[in-house]
């Protein structure tokens, strides 16, 4: 098999749930035995970052479908951060998670070309099975990345409709009397328009943030064939019932992102008793269970691999 789309739908359905993990390690979050006795420079944050990060993968990885590594915490380290970071794509691809790289990348078509061959599929020199990308530029700024990603059978995810309060600023400007990130999703969904594969998703998919349900709404009944990435859940005030309206009735067509929310449940009031900063792995293992039931409770995650499922 090579095409995301389909890989997505094979990994969501054997994992019955479509929880994406994100890896973003924040210094002053890390657990004590990360920080402790170690000095505060580049390049010793970068080895804790990535030591967290591949403990956090033994966690996880048995229990959902994918990680994405949010390059700015590890670009924030300098050349010894860039290094954890490609560590803990390919551990994270050697434990059989699927790798979405958060980089936001986007430049003129000469330039984006550059983006793409490095970043995307696993024969790159970076390995990831998808990345996120700006569609700022415009459209002839997103085709490099298209036309790569479907020669390697790589994924992107546009960002279309953003979880942030101050995304509208740009994306819900009226133009012909439509928000903008409405023109954005046509051209993600035309990428995608018709696909058959496995759960009959396309590769090229969009980011709709879970803080936007009824945007959210709008864009799965204009974009039927896209995956879902969906930001926002937990930390930024999304709820599993915020996201129910991006899946369809299989339970398919959304990846339900929660990077705070998991891998520091051990500082969450929830789990803090519990666990605490000293058995943090528990709490991570905790959250991420619960958020898979709560996605199960309230959307049609619930469906998956059901027996009408197929
Ligand atoms: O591209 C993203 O993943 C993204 C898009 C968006 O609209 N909102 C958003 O929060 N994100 C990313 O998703 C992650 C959210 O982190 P938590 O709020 O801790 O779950 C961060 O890495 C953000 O950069």
């Amino acid at each position: 098999m090579n095409h995301f789309g389909e890989e997505l739908a094979v990994a969501v359905r054997r994992c019955r749930n479509p929880v994406v993990v994100g890896l973003d390690p924040r210094w002053e979050s890390l657990p004590a035995s990360f920080r402790q006795n170690r000095a505060s420079d580049t390049e010793s944050q970068a080895i804790a970052y990535e030591e967290f990060c591949r403990e956090v993968v033994d966690v996880v990885a048995p229990l959902v479908p994918a990680v994405k590594p949010q390059a700015a915490f590890f670009e924030e380290c300098g050349p010894a951060g860039m290094l954890a970071l490609a560590n803990v794509m390919a551990y994270a691809r050697d434990k059989g998670l699927l790798v979405i790289l958060d980089g936001k990348r986007n430049d003129i078509g000469s330039t984006a070309e550059a983006y793409a061959r490095g970043y995307l599929g696993r024969s790159s020199v970076w390995g990831a099975d998808a990345l996120t990308i700006s569609p700022y530029l415009g459209a002839d700024s997103l085709q490099p990345f298209v036309d790569v990603a479907v020669e390697r059978g790589a994924g992107l995810f546009v960002l279309v409709k953003t979880s942030n309060p101050g995304g509208g600023m740009l994306q819900d400007q009226l133009i012909d009397g439509q928000p903008l990130y409405r023109t954005v999703a046509q051209y993600v969904a035309d990428q995608s328009a018709g696909a058959t594969g496995q759960g009959g998703y396309g590769s090229v998919g969009a980011v709709v943030g879970a803080t936007y349900p009824d945007q959210l709404a709008e864009l799965r009944a204009a974009m039927p064939n896209t995956w879902f990435l969906v930001p926002g859940y937990g930390s930024q005030g999304g709820t599993a019932k915020d996201t129910a309206a991006a899946f369809d009735a299989q339970g398919l067509g959304a990846m339900i992102n929660n990077s705070r929310g998991i891998i520091f449940a051990h500082q969450r009031p929830e789990y803090k008793d519990s666990f605490g900063d000293s058995r943090w792995q528990g709490a991570v293992e905790a959250a991420t269970e619960d958020m898979i039931a709560q996605l199960q409770a309230e959307t049609a995650v619930g469906k998956l691999g059901s027996s009408d499922s197929p």
